[in-house]
C-alpha cells in the first residue's frame, strides 16, 4: 500500500492545517501521507466572499478530487464547509476544536474597547461586522467596519501599512499559521460569537464503497473529539435551521457548563443582525448534554425556530444559496 493523499488548499493556514493532520493520521494509520495540493474557487476569485454566496467556494474542489479518487482525505475548516454533507462522503473525524474566538489585531497594541474614535476596523464578515457594530452602537463608541478579503498575510497588511486601525481574525487560523503572538486583544464571545464550527477542523473522506475506504473512516474516528462532534453538529443545525450559509451574519457557540469537574449541560447560542448592527436576535438555550447526533440536531433547530420566531429571518438579507 502507497501512501494516503490528503488533498489541500495551497494557502499557508490551509497547509499548515493539513501538516499537522497528516502527522496525526500517520500516527493513527501507521501509513505515510502525502499532500496533494488543489486550487479552489475560493483561492482564485478576487470577488467578495459575501456576494459568491461564500457557501462551499473553499471546498467544492477538494470533494471532487476525493469523488474522483484523485485523494484518499481532505482537511477542511469546518467553518466553511456548507451544513449538506454529499451522500457519498463522510465527516471521518472532527478533532478537538481550539480557540474559538475572534481576535482583533490592532495598530499600537490597542484593544477594541480602546479604540479611538471613527477607527477603522476591517473584516470581511457581515457576522463580525454586526456584532462589532452592536456593541459600539451600545457602549457610545463609532467605528466605522471595512469589508476587505484576502489571506491572513494580507488582512494584517492593511493594519502595518497604516491603512486600518484593526481587523478581526480567528484566532484558531493565526494560531495555526504562527502569529498568535500579534493578536492584540481576544474578543469575547459575549461581544462577538464566532462562527458556527469555528477553531474546529473537519476530515472528510469517501463514505465506505471499497475495503480500503471503510479501513480508512474506522481508523480516522480515532481523530474525532465525542465533544466538539456534538458541539459543532448543534451549532451547524442552528445555522442550516436558519437557512443561512457561512456568509450569513450568523454567529453561534455550544459550551459545556460544568460545576468544578463535573459537566452539567451544554448551552448553545446564537446571533444573527445586520451588518450595521441596529439590531440582533441574539438567543441561548441550555439543555442536557445531547447523547447522539440526532439529539444535537434537534438542539439547533430549536434555537433556531426561537430566533425566527423573534424575527432573525428578516435580518439575514440575501440568503446564500
Ligand atoms: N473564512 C476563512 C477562514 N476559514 C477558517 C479560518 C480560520 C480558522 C478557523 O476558524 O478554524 C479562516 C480565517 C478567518 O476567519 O480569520
Amino acid at each position: 500500500m502507497g501512501p494516503l493523499r490528503l488533498g489541500t488548499r495551497r494557502s499557508k493556514l490551509a497547509m499548515s492545517q493539513s501538516g499537522k493532520v497528516a502527522d496525526a493520521v500517520s500516527q493513527v494509520t501507521g501509513r505515510p501521507v502525502e499532500l496533494v495540493e488543489i486550487t479552489t474557487y475560493g483561492d482564485t476569485t478576487r470577488e467578495h466572499l459575501a456576494q459568491i454566496g461564500g457557501t462551499g467556494v473553499f471546498v467544492t474542489a477538494l470533494r471532487d478530487a476525493l469523488l474522483r479518487g484523485e485523494v484518499d482525505f481532505a482537511v477542511h475548516s469546518l467553518k466553511d464547509l456548507p451544513t449538506t454533507q454529499p451522500d457519498d462522503l463522510v465527516l471521518a473525524a472532527v478533532p478537538r476544536r481550539e480557540d474559538p474566538r475572534d481576535a482583533l489585531v490592532a495598530r499600537d497594541g490597542l484593544r477594541f474597547t480602546d479604540l479611538p474614535d471613527g477607527a477603522r476596523v476591517g473584516t470581511g464578515s457581515p457576522r463580525r461586522m454586526a456584532q462589532l457594530n452592536a456593541y459600539a452602537r451600545g457602549h457610545g463608541m463609532r467605528i466605522e467596519t471595512v469589508a476587505i478579503r484576502g489571506n491572513v498575510d494580507t488582512r494584517i497588511g492593511y493594519v502595518r501599512k497604516g491603512e486600518l486601525d484593526a481587523v478581526v481574525l480567528a484566532a484558531a487560523g493565526l494560531s495555526r499559521i504562527g502569529r498568535i503572538d500579534e493578536v492584540t486583544d481576544f474578543l469575547p464571545v459575549d461581544t462577538v460569537l464566532p462562527a458556527p464550527g469555528q477553531g474546529a477542523l473537519a476530515i472528510e473522506c469517501r463514505a465506505g464503497h471499497t475495503a480500503r475506504d471503510t479501513a480508512l473512516v474506522a481508523a480516522l474516528a480515532g481523530l474525532d473529539d465525542p465533544f466538539t462532534r456534538v458541539a459543532v453538529t448543534a451549532e451547524r443545525s442552528l445555522l442550516a435551521s436558519l437557512e443561512a450559509g457561512c456568509s450569513a451574519p450568523v454567529g453561534a457557540l455550544a459550551d459545556l457548563l460544568a460545576d468544578g469537574q463535573i459537566v452539567k449541560e451544554m448551552r448553545l447560542r446564537g446571533v444573527v443582525g445586520t451588518t450595521d448592527g441596529s439590531t440582533l436576535v441574539q438567543l441561548s438555550t441550555t439543555g442536557p448534554v445531547p447523547e447522539t447526533h440526532d439529539q444535537a440536531m434537534a438542539l439547533g433547530r430549536e434555537l433556531a425556530a426561537e430566533m425566527l420566531a423573534k424575527g432573525a429571518a428578516g435580518l439575514m438579507g440575501e440568503r446564500a444559496h
